[in-house]
């Protein structure tokens, strides 16, 4: 079969090297299809893993090459039709040209070779739920620089803003949200005024942050507001200069989770899919077990995700958080659910932290930091000791750097797990928990 590449993006035909043909053999949890030929390793986007392609390359590199997918010769059974007619222009999105079971196996394979030296491959677990309709938050970014709308996501291939109709990861109501802003949007042209903004779903129901970067008159602010009442959405404005939007306390929101309740500011960090955060904490408390005489530090704690469903099975809770707003809402969480065993301190802990929470009685820890992981702190945890680990990463590789420093120092790793928190997008949330070794 052959056929073209449709999300193909335009590039300077100077810097295109000759049509050349790739069987594919492997994939990056990037989606990125691998290829040898004449042993250089070439890297095909767009590409799945049992094709033949031709391709041309247009990155080439000492080690390996960067191609562009041409066309298909032959096809994979588990290449599937992308749902979303952005898809391969919108940065969002890099999987859906793949039967979802197979993005999960593609995720796990790339996590094991990650955790190679800590765990074998079969050993990684998996948890997942639906592949669509899952994100219940979403930044919009906008361009106005030729004074018409573009609303929508990031390019995957520079910083333009792909102009967005519709979404299939955001929630169905999201979706339905998003066509009547961009309506609303270009019925009310506030454009040069407007920085981004900001959907979100909760317990609460649905709101709208609008950033502004300039003043804008009442009287258009006035159509947003008429047409947040029309919707029965929350509108939130974000004045220029300032680094948040300033609310009242009714305004704060709120998400529930089994019978806790959850308060945070719309510009709060919150976990953007709803169901799997649900079994991610399930999973977190089955794995770390909490009993009444355990002492538990909760570190890169939020607004208090795992602090809460801790401290409901733990004897007493410390979370510890950079964000003075987020451990202010955690504070204000735990007198709200009732759990007088759980405080929140306020630390960086990139940065050596003193204080009465770093107490030899911890003896479970649950991590969940940025990124960058959490290398600064661990020798704090190694000098604490605690028994177990419970350690949550968005980012496997630091979490395998972690984890291998930790190993060095008396832990063996025990379970760890892949959660497809982010469907058909490269992204993938972990688990990994760690026993101190007699
Ligand atoms: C991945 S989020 C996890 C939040 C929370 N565990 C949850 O599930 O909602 C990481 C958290 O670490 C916090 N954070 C980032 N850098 C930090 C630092 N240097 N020290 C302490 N907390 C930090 C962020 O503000 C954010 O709330
Ligand atoms: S993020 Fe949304 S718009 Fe972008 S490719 Fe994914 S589903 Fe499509």
């Amino acid at each position: 079969m052959r056929r073209r590449n449709s999300a193909r993006r335009p590039i300077k035909k100077a810097s295109l090297g000759p049509i050349q043909t790739y069987q594919i053999d492997g994939l990056t949890h990037e989606a990125k299809g691998v290829a040898r030929l004449n042993g250089k390793v070439t890297f095909i986007e767009g590409a799945l893993p049992g094709e033949t392609v031709t391709a041309q390359v247009t990155k080439p590199g000492r080690r390996f090459d960067e191609a562009i997918l041409n066309t298909l010769v032959e096809t994979s059974d588990d290449r599937v039709s992308p749902a979303c007619q952005h898809f391969g222009d919108c940065g969002g999105c890099s999987f859906q040209h793949l039967e979802e079971s197979k993005q999960r196996l593609a995720k796990a394979d790339w996590l094991a070779g990650q955790l190679r030296n800590l765990l074998p491959k079969e050993q990684i677990e998996c948890l997942f739920d639906v592949s669509s309709g899952y994100r219940r938050r979403a930044r919009l970014a906008i361009d106005h620089k030729k004074n018409t709308l573009v609303l929508g996501f990031r390019s995957k291939a520079s910083n333009r803003v792909v102009d967005i109709e519709q979404c299939h990861v955001l929630t169905p109501s999201l979706q339905a949200l998003f066509v009547s802003l961009k309506a609303c949007l270009k019925q009310n042209p506030i454009l040069p005024s407007l920085g981004h903004i900001e959907l979100l779903e909760d317990s609460k129901g649905q709101s709208v942050l609008l950033r502004l970067v300039s003043d804008i008159t009442t009287l258009q602010q006035q159509a947003y507001l008429d047409w947040a009442q029309q919707q029965g959405v929350n509108l939130y404005w974000q004045a220029p200069k300032a680094s948040r939007a300033d609310l009242t306390e009714e305004q704060m929101r709120y998400y529930d989770m089994g019978n806790l309740r959850l308060k945070y500011h719309p510009q709060d960090f919150i976990q953007v899919n709803e169901v799997m955060n649900q079994k991610m904490v399930a999973q977190a408390m089955t794995w770390l077990a909490p009993q009444k005489d355990d002492a538990v530090l909760d570190l890169f704690c939020g607004v208090g995700n795992f602090s809460l469903p801790l401290a409901q099975l733990a004897g007493s809770v410390i979370g510890v958080e950079l964000q003075e707003s987020m451990v202010q809402a955690g504070r204000h969480n735990a007198s709200l659910n009732g759990l007088d065993n759980l405080t929140f301190v306020a630390a960086d802990l990139t940065q050596p932290v003193e204080g009465q929470f770093l107490t030899k009685k911890i003896n479970k820890i649950l991590l969940d930091p940025p990124r960058a992981g959490a290398f600064e702190f661990l020798d704090t945890i190694i000098h604490i000791a605690p028994q177990q680990i419970l350690y949550v990463s968005c980012n496997a590789s630091t979490l395998a750097r972690d984890a291998e420093y930790l190993v060095s120092n008396g832990y063996k790793v025990v379970r760890a797990g892949l959660m497809d928190m982010f469907p058909q997008t490269s992204h993938v949330e972990t688990m990994m928990l760690l026993q101190k070794q007699k």
